[in-house]
């Protein structure tokens, strides 16, 4: 089931990815102890920052300590490096988080340690990664690149196939770096709640593809196939010229 956010500004789809994010926190701790969630990296960052950690009204409801959180996918460089998905969530979430002084929530990053120069280690570290990685996801909070890939699951690529291993390495990424660790789709598929966010007219091309009557194969189309609740938050430059119908969260 596919459903579809539009909005005029970028601080209503932060607002309302904010609220969405809320509203399946507060679902999941009724029942659980912690709210397990994955983010991306790329544009989704100043998202998180603006609609989480900006509006003190949704940063004062969030249950931080509750938080465990993982990536979607991790390019292999150190922790601190500016190509990092870790680093992105640092910088706009984490950091202001101490700011703030807030609690922190539980991070599961990749184990620096094992980065090497050569790929030695790179199955290493994805399965190591796959070990931290609860069986369900609460939430999966995705990009879209304007190729239409997600995660590190590019077009045409092997690793759309993959089904044995929940964590795969990738050492071709046509968008640097190259050298990366991804979900694969079987995460994808098992998580109780996905959510892409797109913004800007960069993106409308890829948009059309995928929400097109021709099937394209694409990441993101996969991922609206999937059996389980995805949601799209985009902005009206994204969804120009994309026929398919929009509300608001
Ligand atoms: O390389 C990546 O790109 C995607 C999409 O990024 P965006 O800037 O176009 O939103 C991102 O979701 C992924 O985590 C990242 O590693």
């Amino acid at each position: 089931m596919v459903q579809i956010y539009s909005y005029e500004q970028s601080d209503d789809i932060a607002n309302a990815v904010a609220n969405y994010i809320l509203d399946i926190q507060d679902h999941v701790l009724k029942t659980n102890t912690v709210f397990r969630i994955a983010v991306s990296g790329g544009s989704l960052g100043k998202v998180l920052q603006k609609g989480l950690i900006d509006n003190q009204a949704i940063r004062s409801k969030i249950a931080w300590d509750k938080w465990h959180v993982y990536f979607s996918d991790e390019r292999l460089v150190n922790l601190n490096h500016e190509d990092s998905n870790y680093t992105l969530f640092n910088e706009m979430v984490l950091k202001p988080l101490q700011k703030f002084n807030l609690p922190l929530p539980r991070v599961v990053t990749i184990k620096e340690d094992l980065l090497d120069e050569s790929r030695i280690n790179d199955a290493m570290i994805a399965s190591e990664y796959e070990h931290h990685l609860p069986s369900v996801l609460d939430l999966v909070l995705l990009g879209c690149g304007p190729d239409g890939h997600t995660c590190s699951l590019f077009p045409n690529h092997k690793l759309l196939k993959e089904t044995s291993k929940r964590i795969a390495t990738i050492s071709d990424s046509p968008k640097p770096p190259s050298r990366r660790i991804t979900f694969t789709f079987p995460v994808l598929e098992n998580s109780s709640n996905i959510a892409f966010v797109a913004e800007g007219e960069g993106k409308a091309p890829v948009l059309r593809q995928i929400f097109g009557e021709k099937k394209t194969n694409l990441p993101c189309e996969i991922v609206n196939n999937l059996p389980t609740r995805v949601s799209w938050f985009v902005d009206n430059q994204a969804l120009s010229g994309v026929s398919v119908s929009a509300s608001k969260y």
